[in-house]
């Protein structure tokens, strides 16, 4: 079997809190080969972004523990000039807001060229200004030459968005994380952008880490999906096993509280309380009983693993065998999004 592209092994990402550090990343390990989508899924708060900011190797403060290799580098390890060549030439990254992530003082144009010449010296300013008008005609902008010396805040919101994307495969990265790529943007853009990176997915030949809250989306674009909750990942599978068979009661019930057009959704699901801040994590059994009171504590391991139920599919603790919905007329549902 050919290698993964980036490997992540037992990964915990800590920050300091007054006098202690505690782990927004807790024991995450995860593969994704070349031309993979790998869907990042979770509540507000469950550890996404950390998870990505962590392989981008973007936090500063933080203590990280555990392996991330990517292409065979050492990613926990690597050098701050190593990162730097790393970051655009090997992996990139769409941030949430396209606005913060754009200089607003330099027209658009020059920041892509900007990113090309950090990593590639010899590119004469024609060659350059070629490379960046062929990329804004990848990312579907019209008038590309006339956008080219357009500042930021002249641009819509999905034109920016699209900027940005250019500037991530700018450097044909193997690796691209989109944090919420659509998150800032209004309904209808979100799927534009959606569809250019379905577009996008097939000619760049990267692998894709798509983090988001819209489980229509990762249904659309993924090849797998982890399911993060506080911190953890509770649930991963190949996309259509995950839809067509959740195990994993958070899982569940983040499939439940969605709307779905099939008959039969009698009501949605609403799942009790919150993702726990990080200082009131409980750092030892299963992290969402709290959330399902009405299962029998005996269901919930100690220390709950990710545990391989069928080739591929890996669900954490064993209270999945014993969870119901509280409403029976709800249970048989959960398949109900596709
Ligand atoms: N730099 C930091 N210092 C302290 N705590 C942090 C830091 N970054 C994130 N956290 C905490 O880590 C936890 C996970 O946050 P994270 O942003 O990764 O969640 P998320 O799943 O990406 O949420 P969202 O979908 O809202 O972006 C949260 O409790 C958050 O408050």
């Amino acid at each position: 079997m050919s290698k993964a592209l980036l490997e992540i092994k037992n990964l915990k990402t800590s920050f300091r809190i007054q006098d202690d550090y505690y782990a927004a990343v807790d024991d995450v390990s995860l593969t994704l080969n070349k031309n993979e989508v790998l869907g990042i899924v979770g509540e507000s708060g469950s550890g996404k972004s950390a998870l990505a900011f962590s392989i981008m190797r973007l936090h500063n403060r933080a203590k990280i523990e555990g392996q991330i290799m990517l292409n065979d580098i050492d990613i926990t390890n690597a050098s701050s000039p190593k990162l730097s060549k790393l970051r655009g030439e090997d992996m990139a990254m769409i941030f949430q807001d396209p606005l913060t992530a754009l200089n607003p003082l330099m027209v658009v144009g020059d920041q892509i060229a900007e990113t090309l010449l950090l990593h590639n010296k010899d590119m004469s300013k024609k060659q350059r200004r070629d490379k960046v008008i062929a990329l804004l005609n990848t990312v579907e902008i019209p008038r590309p030459e006339h956008v080219h010396d357009q500042f930021p805040h002249e641009l819509s919101g999905g034109m920016r968005q699209r900027i940005i994307i250019a500037i991530a495969i700018a450097n044909q990265p193997e690796l691209l994380i989109a944090d919420e790529p659509t998150t800032a943007l209004d309904v209808t853009i979100q799927s534009q952008i959606l569809d250019l990176l379905k577009n996008l997915k097939d000619d760049i030949h990267a692998g894709i880490i798509l983090i988001t809250h819209d489980l229509g989306v990762v249904a659309e674009m993924a090849d797998k999906v982890a399911v993060m909750y506080a911190g953890q990942i509770v649930e991963l599978a190949d996309v259509h096993e995950l839809y067509r068979n959740p195990m994993h009661p958070y899982t569940r019930s983040l499939l439940n509280s969605v709307p779905n057009t099939k008959e039969g959704q009698e009501k949605l699901h609403v799942i009790q309380g919150i993702v726990p801040s990080l200082q009131k994590l409980p750092r030892e059994g299963c992290r969402f009983a709290a959330r399902i009171p009405w299962i029998d504590g005996s269901a919930h391991e100690e220390n709950p693993v990710l545990h391989e139920v069928k080739p591929g599919h890996f669900v954490r603790c064993t209270c999945h065998s014993q969870f119901y919905f509280p409403d029976k007329s709800k249970e048989g549902q959960a398949n109900g999004v596709s």
